[in-house]
């Protein structure tokens, strides 16, 4: 069937991304290892949310062509397909009815607050979902190893001005 071996992800774990959705937002995302994400979001409704070590589902399917899928605390559920070979992103992002009505509720350095964003999603309203579907432009890769705790380490508000100009 296919020339790559999809448990292999060794091109994928450890790569430091930030890309720009065709809406205008701009967010960035470490793959910490083959089960782990941490990002980190600078613009569009809930800039400045962030979050360390969300489990989720990271497959290979394609030669450099990967996915990522998770549901989080909030019940807002994500499905990312990074093409790396073509700088080429696109993302589903399932979103509960109360995000869309109140994303400041979310705004946080999330690990933090789980109970609290867990009871935020279980009191709704969750439906209608609004769901949104769109590509991005990839404007920063780097490697930066497994299990790396410094790539993600604060709010993009707190980043340098240059940033991220000032990690090449
Ligand atoms: C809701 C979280 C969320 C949505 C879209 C993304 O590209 C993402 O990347 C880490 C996270």
């Amino acid at each position: 069937m296919s020339n790559f071996d999809k448990h292999d992800l060794s091109g994928f774990v450890g790569k430091h991304l930030v890309y720009t959705y065709d809406n205008g937002w701009n967010y960035e995302i470490y793959v910490k290892n083959d089960n782990t994400l941490d990002y980190r979001i600078h613009s569009g409704i809930v800039a400045n949310r962030w979050v360390k070590d969300q489990q989720a589902y990271i497959v290979r399917v394609g030669e450099s062509v990967y996915k990522i899928s998770w549901t989080e605390p909030t019940g807002t559920d994500v499905s990312l397909i990074v093409n790396l070979g073509d700088k080429l992103f696109h993302g589903t992002i399932f979103f509960p009815r109360w995000v869309i009505n109140n994303p400041e509720k979310t705004v946080c350095f999330q690990n933090d607050h789980i109970p609290l964003m867990n009871s935020y999603r279980d009191a709704g309203p969750a439906y209608p979902t609004e769901v949104i579907d769109e590509f991005a432009t990839i404007t920063f890769v780097r490697d930066c190893g497994a299990n790396n705790d410094s790539v993600i380490d604060c709010a993009a508000s707190e980043l340098p001005k240059d940033f991220p100009a000032n990690l090449r």
